[in-house]
C-alpha cells in the first residue's frame, strides 16, 4: 500500500491571497491532499478578522483554484482546539499532532510554510519547532509572488476611501492579489474597511 501524503497548510488566510495560492501551486506536486487550515488562535497573537468571515473567504478562495493534481480540503480543526482550550493559542504542533492521530497510518503529515516563517529565527520561536521538523518535517515554499494579506488589507482600505475614478484602478491592482471570488466577497460584504 502507498502511503498517502498530507501537506498542512495553516494560514492566518487574512484574506487568502494570490500569494497563498502561489504557495499551493508549488506545494501540490508534492501531495496527496493539502489541507487548509485557517487559524484560530495565533501563537504570536496575529490580530485577524473573526474566524467565520475568514472561513467564508478560504471556501470562495477554494472555489477559485485552478485544477490541481492533489486535493484541497478545509479543515477546521484549529477551531475547535481552541473551543476546547479556549485560554491558549493554537499550536501548530498540536495541530500536527491530532492531525497524525487522525490520518496515521495511512498518510504522512508535513507542514507547509513559506520562506519568511521558515528562517530560522522566526521558526525558533514556534512552540516545540524542532520537534516538528523531527517528527512530521516541513516543506518550504519560494515566495514567487509578492503578494501579502497584509497588501490587499491596505489597499482595499484605500479602495474604500477613494473617489470613484480612482477605485477603478484599485479595484484593477486589487484583481492581481485577490482571486475574483474572494475580492467580489469582500466587496459585497464591506469586509476590511478598518
Ligand atoms: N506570496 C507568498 N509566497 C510564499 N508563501 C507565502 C506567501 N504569502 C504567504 N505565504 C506563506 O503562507 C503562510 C501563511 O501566511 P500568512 O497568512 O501569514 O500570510 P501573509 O500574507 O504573510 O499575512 P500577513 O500579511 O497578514 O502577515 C506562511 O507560511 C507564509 O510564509
Ligand atoms: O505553533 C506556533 O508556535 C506558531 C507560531 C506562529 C505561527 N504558527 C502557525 O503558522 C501558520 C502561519 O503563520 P503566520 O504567522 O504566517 O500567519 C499558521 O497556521 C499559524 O497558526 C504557529
Amino acid at each position: 500500500m502507498t502511503q498517502d501524503s498530507i501537506g498542512v497548510f495553516g494560514s492566518a488566510f487574512n484574506p487568502p491571497t494570490c500569494g497563498h495560492l502561489d504557495a499551493i501551486k508549488q506545494a501540490a506536486p508534492h501531495f496527496t491532499t493539502i489541507l487548509l487550515l485557517p487559524a484560530a488562535a495565533h501563537a504570536f497573537n496575529k490580530q485577524m478578522l473573526d474566524f467565520h468571515s475568514r472561513l467564508a473567504l478560504l471556501k470562495c478562495f477554494v472555489k477559485d483554484l485552478p485544477k490541481l493534481s492533489c486535493k484541497i480540503e478545509i479543515c477546521g480543526i484549529e477551531q475547535d482546539m481552541l473551543s476546547n482550550h479556549p485560554q491558549k493559542p493554537v499550536y501548530t504542533y498540536d495541530v500536527l499532532k491530532l492531525l497524525s492521530e487522525q490520518y496515521a497510518p495511512s498518510a504522512k503529515v508535513q507542514f507547509i510554510l513559506g520562506p519568511d516563517n521558515a528562517k530560522p529565527e522566526i521558526w525558533q520561536k514556534f512552540y516545540k519547532a524542532d520537534e516538528i521538523k523531527q517528527q512530521w518535517g516541513t516543506f518550504v515554499v519560494q515566495e514567487q509572488e509578492a503578494v501579502r494579506s497584509t497588501l490587499a488589507r491596505e489597499k482595499l482600505q484605500s479602495f474604500y476611501k477613494a473617489e470613484d475614478e480612482k477605485r477603478t484602478h484599485i479595484h484593477q491592482q486589487l484583481s492581481k492579489i485577490l482571486t475574483p471570488g474572494v475580492l467580489h466577497y469582500i466587496q459585497q460584504h464591506q469586509l476590511y474597511q478598518a
